[in-house]
């Protein structure tokens, strides 16, 4: 048979198999269609070995998007798409990734799972009328369909399914954009001076490679992140919420809000800026927690900051105001109750951290930072609340040599030794250092950035020195005015005591004669 006779034949064997079909839909009853529909499947079925699974990309009664859907698609789109011959190029939103390439509609890949090949199919089906739909933008209903052979049906089904789910969900964590949400009064007339979470990209380029600090510590912090991350089955296990709590302390520049943009990179996780004094009560305190979401950085910076937190100087303050004039004056009375019914509390806030409230969403990351750890409460900060504290210190010669790989692309120099004895003798903050490293025009060189760290640190040295001299003449003179004072404070007892005595004695002599004069005339002078 020639292939133009072939194609001839063919062209009308499809023919008659439309006729067929045409006549099927038309002439043979709904109800019997559908038996020959099902008792074909089921044929089909006992014949063809292998198994298909479907996930639609929508599902549930409001045919809300799946979520399965979305796993595969990132699976497929990482480990399958390199075999599809067809592509789908999208811009999602809320990606790091200007274009998601996915497989094309009726497009097939193939996936080895435990030596198990497995094969994936992109398809969709248009329904043919709908008189209106929940579907957004397209009516097209897509589905990924899994197909493989049924003896390796408890692989596929327990193992395989769950594996892809995981690692797209993971994917897309990995791929999305992250955000840095801050709490500001809301213009919204009707929640009027509510708070509200905003946001922006977060874009912060700080990693632990590029934050100055010794590495054993740094190593410490990175391991203990993992082992938080990795954490969710161990804190089911204990019955704890998935959350940890770090607080991080030290002088100004020290690389606190560094440290967090650090761990936030490496965990991969938003980040909420929480605003304290622009929150109203505790009851919005709560409602913002609420909203923040799983795999996020909860940060207060400068929690010394805000007021009424610490419980010690609540007191105090209050123990001042009852004891002063002002318990009497009513306006101050009004201000103290109205504050102390619309600010956030100490109590407002140890629930944020691990009341009942605190476990929704999980896998949360609560920082405070402080300059000035003595001066909070010590329930605010208490192991199992704050369950890391990490001290943010001077620059040491450790920390020095990650910002000059950083800075000035150098890892040995002959001027390091001066440098590292600079660090034993006196005290720069990370901040300082870098801004001395920065080079100030573009034909500026390594060396002189080092050297102008070098006059720094000198001058730095000579300025504690001097504060140091002057402090112990200070304090000197302290002692000897205490000690002028305490001499001084002696003679006039002793002056004061012999006076005493002398007008005791003379009172005695006096006292004497006149109880003499009364015994000799009878009666009292
Ligand atoms: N440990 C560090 N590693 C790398 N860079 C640092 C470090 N500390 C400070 N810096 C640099 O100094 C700048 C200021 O540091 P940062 O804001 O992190 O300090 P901070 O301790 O949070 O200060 P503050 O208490 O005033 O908020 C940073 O932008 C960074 O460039």
């Amino acid at each position: 048979m020639s292939p133009g006779e072939m194609f001839t034949h063919f062209g009308s064997a499809i023919g008659g198999l439309a006729v067929i079909w045409a006549m099927f839909q038309q002439y043979i009853p709904p109800q019997l269609r559908e038996h020959v529909e099902r008792y074909t499947h089921k044929l089909v079925s006992f014949v063809n070995p292998y198994i298909q699974i479907v996930f639609p990309e929508f599902a549930g009664e409001k045919l809300k998007s799946s979520e399965a859907y979305t796993a595969i698609q990132n699976y497929l789109m990482e480990n399958a798409t390199a075999g599809a011959k067809r592509l789908r190029a999208d811009s999602i939103k809320d990606s790091s990734q200007p274009l998601i390439l996915s497989m094309d509609d009726h497009e097939e890949v193939t996936d080895v799972f435990k030596g198990v090949k497995v094969r994936w199919s992109s398809n969709k089906t248009t329904p043919k009328s709908m008189s209106f739909s929940f579907y957004p933008k397209t009516e097209d209903r897509r589905f990924y369909q899994l197909t493989f052979h049924r003896q390796h049906r408890e692989l596929i089904t327990q193992s395989y399914v769950k594996h892809i789910l995981t690692e797209g969900k993971a994917i897309a964590v990995k791929n999305r954009q992250r955000k840095l949400y801050t709490n500001n009064p809301s213009d919204d007339w009707h929640s009027y001076k509510q708070t509200k979470w905003s946001h922006v990209v977060f874009e912060h380029p700080a990693t632990f490679e590029t934050l100055a600090m010794e590495p054993t510590k740094k190593q410490e912090i990175m391991n203990d992140l993992i082992k938080f991350s990795k954490g969710k089955e161990y804190y089911n296990k204990i019955g704890k919420a998935w959350k940890r709590g770090y607080l991080l302390y030290g002088p100004p520049g020290t690389g606190k809000s560094t440290m967090i943009a650090a761990m936030a990179n490496f965990l991969n996780y938003d980040v909420y800026d929480l605003e304290l004094t622009t929150v109203k009560d505790n009851t919005e305190l709560r409602k913002l927690l609420i909203e923040t979401s799983g795999k996020s950085i909860i940060v207060i910076e400068d929690i010394d900051c805000s007021l009424d937190l610490t419980g010690q100087r609540k007191k105090k303050e209050e123990e001042e105001d009852d004891n002063g004039k002002e318990k009497d004056n009513p306006m101050k009375k009004m201000e103290k109750e109205e504050k102390k019914g619309s600010k956030v509390t100490l109590s407002g806030l140890l629930n944020f951290i691990d009341g009942i409230w605190s476990a929704c969403g999980g896998e949360r990351v609560i920082i405070f930072t402080t300059n000035h750890v003595d001066k909070l409460d010590p329930a605010l900060i208490r192991r199992g609340r704050m369950d890391k504290h990490i001290e943010m210190s001077y620059c040491s010669f450790e920390a020095f040599k990650v910002l000059a790989r950083n800075y000035l692309d150098i890892e040995d120099h002959p001027l390091l030794p001066t440098i590292s004895r600079l660090f034993d003798e006196t005290k720069m903050t990370p901040a300082d250092v870098a801004e001395n490293l920065m080079p100030k025009s573009d034909n500026e060189d390594a060396e002189t950035g080092l050297r102008n760290l070098i006059e720094a640190l000198k001058e730095a040295k000579e300025l504690e020195e001097r504060n140091k001299a002057e402090e112990e003449k200070r304090a000197k003179a302290e002692k000897e005015e205490q000690e002028k004072k305490e001499h001084g404070d002696e003679e006039e007892a002793k002056e004061s005591r012999a006076s005493d005595k002398e007008v005791k004695e003379n009172g005695v002599i006096n006292g004497g004669v006149a109880a003499q004069e009364v015994k000799e005339n009878g009666f009292a002078a």
